[in-house]
């Protein structure tokens, strides 16, 4: 009952707005800004006086810090609050961008999120990685969060015993053998990790290599040793997936049995909670169980659960229980690559379109992910159906965009991150001036009253935002849960996110069109507005008469008002 009365937001600070025709002219008048700003300021002038106790102080706690990078200062300053991109960046990190100039060459070029696949390399590189990201952050002001991918246990090939990569011949003989060897491997022998490997496949299965870079047939099973013909040509890289098909069907036999995650996963993940990464993202699986039973992993050794599980949306499994797993997620990524080697090709769009919808109804971020880009792993422009494939992610409206190898190992990391983020930047503005009907509705999540509470003022301050087209929403919030809601609504306007969290800011830069703040937050709204005004404006961020949306979670109010 105290929410629902906190709801109606104190007279003074919830100006009503006023009919056009009973416009008064501006109270701040903005000879200087942009047209489209001057024409805002008048359209709801009336109410942009700032209440009387709404005046700017100086800083009460004599801080006056706010944590802001660089990149997006220098964004809104040079291009206003329109064009700042909205749809997030992830970027695998790899032997091609781990120097700290490479990562600040990425967080400069728009890098939301930096992922380490525990699948590669050695843990002390892992560890350089995120302690070179957190230094980035602490140096320069940014909120890179840090996402660690789990191994899993799928089945996959040996390191090729050192070699970048090896190449399989049309009607050449390879052995995948099962033996552990620390000695160099007979010439076409390929070791695989799964010990009930010569077990499981029979004589005339389909061997896949990374879901059909290279095909092979079984021909002869001798003991651990498993013979087969290589019928479609291609490279083999280290540690590539391998699966087994029958009848055109992928076999699901005692390696379905493997845990999701393996004894060295849960090593991984011990590494990972005293690294203090942002984001843990678990490979292939398979049921909403495994996702609860983490998250009380990390709930117990982790203060204020500050780790976020994304659920990889990769296995059949995956597809057949994906309402369970989302809802038990804190988000999901569409793993195409392995997805596309366990579902038949043609069936990969579909099933990230749904994907991508479900996370948004039930307000989880989604990371659409692997091969966006492929070809630029050799070539510094895009294929013109690439585009397209990230035009159509964007057009999704996926919270974030990921690339693996063309920024771990490819020869043109900043030229393909450059590509993601205009665009981005190009659909999202097609978007706002078309104005596609969308057909999605959004239902209602909240379990609880205050929650409904909340979700009930961002929907509304959303469509007002689009409405009164304002120039942003400012969100404070403690617990990152109604900047969340905002985003899920994908309003045309940025919403600045405050929060007193660095670790919620950082894992609130996942979120579709969230530009986090790191802000301490006083119990007083108009103090924390007025803070905040003084402290964005100095910084040229924002100007006098910039329309705004102003909430707020304990509050549990919406304000509209021009910046003073
Ligand atoms: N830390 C690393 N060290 C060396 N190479 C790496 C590293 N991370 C990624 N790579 C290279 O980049 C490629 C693409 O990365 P990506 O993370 O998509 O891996 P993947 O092997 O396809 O597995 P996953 O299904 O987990 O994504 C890898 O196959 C590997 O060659
Ligand atoms: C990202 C990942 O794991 C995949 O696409 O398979
Ligand atoms: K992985
Ligand atoms: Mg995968």
């Amino acid at each position: 009952m105290a929410q629902a009365l906190r709801f109606l937001s104190p007279p003074a600070t919830s100006p009503t707005l006023p009919k056009l025709s009973t416009l008064a002219p501006p109270l701040f008048p903005l000879p200087s800004l942009p047209s489209r700003r001057r024409s805002l300021g008048l359209r709801v002038s009336a109410s942009s006086a700032p209440p009387p106790h709404l005046s700017i102080l100086p800083s009460d706690d004599g801080s006056a810090a706010i944590d802001v990078d660089a990149v997006t200062e220098a964004d809104l300053k040079e291009n206003g609050f329109r064009s700042t991109r909205r749809t997030k960046l992830v970027c695998t990190i790899g032997p091609a961008t781990c120097s700290a100039e490479q990562l600040e060459a990425l967080a400069v070029g728009g890098m939301n999120v930096a992922r380490v696949n525990m699948c590669h390399g050695t843990r002390e590189w892992h560890r350089q990685v995120i302690q070179q990201v957190r230094q980035l952050n602490e140096e320069k002001g940014f909120a890179v969060a840090v996402m660690m991918d789990t191994e899993g246990s799928e089945i996959h090939m040996g390191d090729l015993g050192g070699a970048a990569s090896a190449k399989a011949e049309d009607g050449e003989i390879w052995t995948f053998s099962v033996r552990a060897s620390n000695d160099p491997l007979p010439e076409r022998t390929i070791t695989v990790n799964y010990d009930g490997f010569a077990e499981d496949v029979r004589v005339g299965d389909d061997l896949l290599v990374d879901g059909g870079m290279v095909r092979f047939e079984v021909i002869e099973k001798i003991g651990p040793d498993v013979k087969c013909r290589c019928n479609d040509p291609g490279l083999l890289l280290p540690r590539a997936n391998l699966t087994f098909w029958r009848n055109g069907r992928l076999v699901q036999e005692r390696n379905a049995m493997l845990p999701t995650i393996s004894s060295k996963d849960w090593l991984d993940i011990d590494f990972a909670i005293s690294e203090g990464v942002d984001f843990i993202a678990v490979s292939f699986v398979k049921s909403a169980e495994v996702i609860t039973h983490l998250k009380s992993y990390i709930a117990a050794r982790c203060r204020d659960n500050e780790i976020s599980v994304i659920a990889k949306i990769e296995s059949v499994d995956s597809l057949r229980n994906l309402e369970d797993i989302i809802r038990a997620s804190d988000g999901a990524m569409v793993a195409r690559g392995d997805m596309g080697a366990q579902i038949p090709l043609e069936e990969v769009p579909s099933a990230q379109q749904k994907v991508v919808m479900l996370c948004r109804q039930l307000n989880k971020p989604v990371i659409v992910a692997s091969q966006l880009l492929e070809s630029m792993i050799e070539y510094p422009t895009p294929t013109r159906a690439e585009v397209a494939d990230v035009s159509e992610a964007v057009k999704q409206r996926a919270d974030a965009l990921m690339l693996s190898g063309e920024s771990a190992m490819g020869q043109y990391p900043e030229k393909a991150l450059n590509v993601l983020r205009s665009v981005s930047l190009r659909i999202e503005r097609w978007w706002r001036e078309e104005k596609p009907l969308e057909a999605m509705e959004l239902p209602d999540i909240a379990s609880s009253f205050s929650g409904k509470i909340s979700e009930e003022i961002c929907n509304s301050a959303a469509t007002m935002a689009n409405n009164l087209e304002v120039d942003a929403v400012f969100v404070f919030t403690r617990t990152g849960d109604m900047a969340s809601l905002l985003s899920r609504c994908r309003p045309d306007c940025p919403v600045f996110a405050f929060t007193s969290s660095t670790s919620i800011r950082r894992r609130l830069n996942l979120q579709w069109g969230l530009i986090p703040f790191r802000l301490s937050l006083s119990d007083d709204m108009e103090s924390n507005l007025n803070r905040t005004f003084s402290l964005l404006k100095a910084r040229g961020m924002i100007q006098s008469g910039d329309l705004i949306i102003a909430l707020s979670d304990t509050l549990q109010s919406i304000q509209v008002m021009n910046v003073p």
